[in-house]
């Protein structure tokens, strides 16, 4: 038998196992399920979730009026919650009843694909958690420079080609992850190990495949996985070769650990490694790797959706973009002529832009999943969420929300910006620069999910998608190609929600004297 089939037929008892198995938690709550009833309405519902996920939520939501409900999928049962005391509940719970690590592991599979990664995460805590965030400010000359010399590039509109053309029609989602890739590494590794192509390549293609393989592993029973996983990744490529790749520039960075001012995130990385990882490099870029996985992808999402955006704006809103971020550079608080990170995070404007993308589109149908580790009540006293399920948060009724947010159902690119005061830092806490800042957390607003596993990448993910636009903004005009949607589908698959992999974007050199954002005195 071919392998497409018995993939799928594998996959179908699973789902038939999770329906008998999901029956015996079921009957401990009083949680009612999404979709028709009986055996074949949950095969259905299941099947549907791959392509649907969102529908369902919206569905579910509606049905059950708001309380909580179950969401079947191919990756197991989902409790979806979205109120905002639900949200408050997981957000203060630390990891003894709502398991967030144990729940990651679960859902992403990193030790099958990544080898032990887990049992010592340094590379995702104190590192991603505060030394990065500290070290966004020398990281800022940096990635502009390389935004600078990979756009035109990957664009095609070189300015020194005599060939090169004035207009070019990209498909935006591709391009921009190449773009993405070589910036978030010029961070991450610095030059010239950020521009090895072939690295690249196969770290795109990593990050493409992890997340969808994570959640197609979990159709099949845990024994399995492990040869399903080596059998994947030799038809498809794994990890192994981005590895290889990137190991000789991780070791070259080995003799700039202990220094004062780290360069790149690599050096950062360095300070915690144990010596068994030191002496093993591979070890150490294994890291690298995982983290590019969480890195790449999200931001171009994001990028991507902002460009698509921007190109729908009328020329006084771009021009108004336009204004602000070179007032921003030229400020005496800002850059004083230099784009730095003084400078972007006075960006109000394209930081109200994103915030809004991650409150308007369903990036995820449902996230900050926790497993459930003791039985527990809801706070309306009644909804037990017993031992051994999955609770989760649905972004949409809570980005929705009109309690929440006036007109919900329109994309108003100032939304955010015209709440801020001027002149008021991001960092001020409590002051409305803070709140209505993209990277900030609050119970209506669940991007970078909440509590204690809240994104701990989204300042430099923030910082790295704002200076790419503004170098694109400055450089180019954007248009949709004649004949083409103004609001490209999203594709879904399962939870997720990625831009269309099919939409394209035009953009053209802009005419003048504009010489390119200054990244130094
Ligand atoms: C726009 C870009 C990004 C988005 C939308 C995003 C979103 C998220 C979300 C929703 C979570 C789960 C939070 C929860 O469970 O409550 C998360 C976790 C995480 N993200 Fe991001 N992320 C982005 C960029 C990044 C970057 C650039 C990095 C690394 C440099 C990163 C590293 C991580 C890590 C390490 C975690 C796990 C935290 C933990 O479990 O304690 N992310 N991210």
């Amino acid at each position: 038998m071919s392998l497409i089939p018995t993939t799928l037929l594998i996959a179908l008892a699973f789902i038939v196992v999770s329906f008998l198995f999901s029956k015996a938690l079921r009957p401990r709550s009083n949680i009612p399920r999404v979709g028709p009833p009986g055996p074949f309405g949950y095969i259905y519902t299941v099947f549907r979730s791959i392509l649907d996920s969102d529908g369902l939520v919206e569905e579910g939501w509606n049905r059950f009026d708001g309380k909580p409900f179950v969401l079947p999928s191919a990756t197991g049962e989902w409790i979806v919650l979205g109120r905002p005391e639900d949200v408050e509940l997981l957000r203060r719970s630390d990891d003894s009843v709502f398991n967030a690590p144990m729940r990651a592991k679960q859902l992403f599979k990193p030790d099958i694909m990544f080898g032990d990664i887990t049992s010592n995460p340094y590379h995702l805590e104190t590192i991603i958690r505060s030394d990065l965030t500290k070290a966004l400010k020398s990281l800022v000359p940096e990635m502009l420079e390389e935004a600078q010399l990979v756009i035109p590039e990957k664009i095609g509109i070189l300015d020194s080609s005599e060939s090169s053309k004035d207009s070019v029609t990209v498909p935006l989602f591709e391009t921009m992850i190449s773009i993405v890739a070589r910036v978030s590494n010029r961070a991450m590794i610095g030059a010239p190990g950020c521009r090895n192509e072939k690295f690249l390549k196969r770290q795109v293609s990593v990050a493409e495949q992890a997340i969808p393989m994570g959640q197609v592993l979990g159709w099949f029973p845990g024994g399995w996985r492990k040869a399903v996983w080596k059998v994947f990744s030799i038809v498809a490529g794994s990890k192994d070769e981005a590895v290889k790749l990137l190991t000789p520039y991780v070791v070259e960075r080995i003799k700039y650990a202990q220094q004062d001012n780290p360069q790149v995130i690599t050096d950062l990385l360095l300070r915690y490694a144990p010596e068994e990882d030191i002496n093993q490099p591979e070890k150490l870029t294994v890291r690298v790797v995982h983290l590019n996985m969480a890195s790449i992808h999200t931001s171009s999402i994001f990028t991507t959706h902002c460009l698509f955006q921007l190109a729908r704006m009328s020329p006084d809103q771009i021009d108004a973009i336009r204004t602000e971020i070179v007032d921003a550079i030229q400020s005496p608080e800002g850059g004083r002529g230099v784009c730095n990170k003084n400078a972007v995070d006075k960006f109000y404007m394209l930081d109200s832009i994103l915030k809004e993308v991650g409150r308007y589109q369903s990036l995820f149908a449902v996230g900050s999943s926790r497993f459930v580790l003791h039985d527990t009540l809801l706070s309306d006293g009644t909804t037990l969420i017993p031992a051994g399920s999955v609770v989760s948060l649905a972004p949409k009724p809570l980005h929705k929300n009109p309690k929440s947010y006036a007109d919900p159902e329109v994309f108003d690119p100032f939304r955010f910006s015209k709440l801020r005061t001027r002149n008021q830092q991001p960092q001020e806490e409590g002051s409305s620069g803070m709140k209505n800042s993209f990277t900030a957390l609050s119970n209506d607003y669940i991007v970078f999910g909440i509590g204690k596993h809240a994104c701990p990448g989204r300042f430099f993910a923030a910082l790295k998608v704002k200076v790419i636009l503004a170098e694109i903004l400055l450089n180019y005009d954007l248009s949709f190609p004649e004949g083409t949607s103004k609001y490209p589908k999203p594709f879904a698959f399962n939870i997720f929600t990625v831009p269309s992999p099919f939409a394209k974007l035009t953009f053209t050199k802009r005419k003048g004297s504009f010489k390119g954002l200054s990244h130094s005195a």
